[in-house]
């Protein structure tokens, strides 16, 4: 993250669901090495420990709260707790998420609302949680939703994740629309295929449809997780002042895919 300057968050509040592994991991370094106070949350409490002393081992400051995002008490109580014990957020990454393949006629709805309970339903908690905060406060923010491009394309094999982020596009335009008068803006990043802990676990286990699907992206390459931070950081900082609403596509050109003879 050579490209941002140093120091650039210190004194910000860096809350990232999800941050244990992947895309978030990822995350809540790169803020921690730029001086956010870094603060991760989810179910496992392995992960979590492991990112926060990386951090603090670089000389960052990080700590860590376990909670699912589906739980609307735990939520609550996490934001509070987070308020009192690390300072008001400034920034919240609802980064958390879960995703399986699985033809739809043969899902489950309790698998579907799985998918939709954690990406959105969780995502509008967390949201909810330090949006009623900043808005009571007269305070803004900036809240960074992890969507993807499936929202957009169909998604095939991933109902329930296609549905959950469409919802969450229309989540973080409504909510930009909303709070935008007091100052919190919020965004949206679609990442395309990524390789990180969780999706090679769950979807890109088949070398064949890796291979297809980076045969398919114009920048020649499956991304990486850290190919998601820039645009994150810099819908966090000042560059980003102007930006609410905004849908923004990370996927080296994979969703204009075309075959043309
Ligand atoms: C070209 C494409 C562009 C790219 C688009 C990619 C978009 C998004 C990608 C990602 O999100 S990658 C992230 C992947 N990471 C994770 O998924 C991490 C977290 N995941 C989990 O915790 C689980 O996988 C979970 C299933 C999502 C949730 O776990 P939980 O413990 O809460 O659920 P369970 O009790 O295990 O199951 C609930 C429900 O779901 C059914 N189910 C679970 N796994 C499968 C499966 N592999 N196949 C079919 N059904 C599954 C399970 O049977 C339960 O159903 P019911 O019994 O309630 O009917
Ligand atoms: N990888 C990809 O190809 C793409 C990913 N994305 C999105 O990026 C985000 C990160 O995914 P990625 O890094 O790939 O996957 P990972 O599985 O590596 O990371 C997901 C994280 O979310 C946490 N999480 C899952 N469910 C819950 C829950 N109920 N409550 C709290 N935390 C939870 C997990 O931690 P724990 O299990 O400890 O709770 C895990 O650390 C997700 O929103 C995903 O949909 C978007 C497009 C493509």
């Amino acid at each position: 993250m050579s490209v941002f300057r140093a120091g650039l968050f210190a004194g910000t509040v860096v809350v990232i669901t999800g941050g244990g592994t992947g895309i978030g991991r990822a995350l809540a370094l790169a803020f921690g090495e730029l001086g956010a106070r870094v603060v991760i949350a989810a179910r496992r409490e392995g992960p979590l420990r492991e990112v926060v002393e990386t951090i603090e081992e670089g000389g960052g400051r990080a700590r860590f709260y376990t909670l699912d995002v589906r739980d609307e008490a735990r939520v609550e109580a996490v934001i509070g707790q987070i308020w009192e014990e690390v300072g008001p957020v400034d920034v919240l990454v609802n980064n958390a998420g879960g995703n399986f393949v699985s033809p739809a006629a043969a899902m489950s709805v309790g698998g579907f609302k799985t998918v939709l309970d954690i990406n959105l339903v969780g995502s509008f908690l967390m949201s909810q949680a330090v949006g009623r905060r900043w808005l009571e406060a007269g305070r803004g923010g900036s809240i960074i939703n992890m969507s993807a491009t499936n929202a957009e394309s169909g998604s095939p094999l991933m109902v329930h994740s296609g549905a959950s982020k469409a919802g969450i596009n229309s989540l973080t335009q409504t909510l930009a629309v909303e709070w935008g008068g007091a100052g919190v803006r919020v965004n949206a990043v679609l990442p395309g295929p990524v390789r990180t802990e969780g999706s090679d676990e769950r979807l890109w286990t088949d070398e064949k449809v890796v291979k297809r699907l980076e045969d398919g992206i114009p920048l020649g390459r499956f991304a990486q997780p850290e190919d998601v931070v820039g645009v994150v950081m810099f819908l966090a900082s000042e560059a980003g002042a102007f930006l609410t609403g905004s849908l923004i596509a990370v996927d080296g050109g994979e969703r204009l895919r075309r075959l043309i003879f």
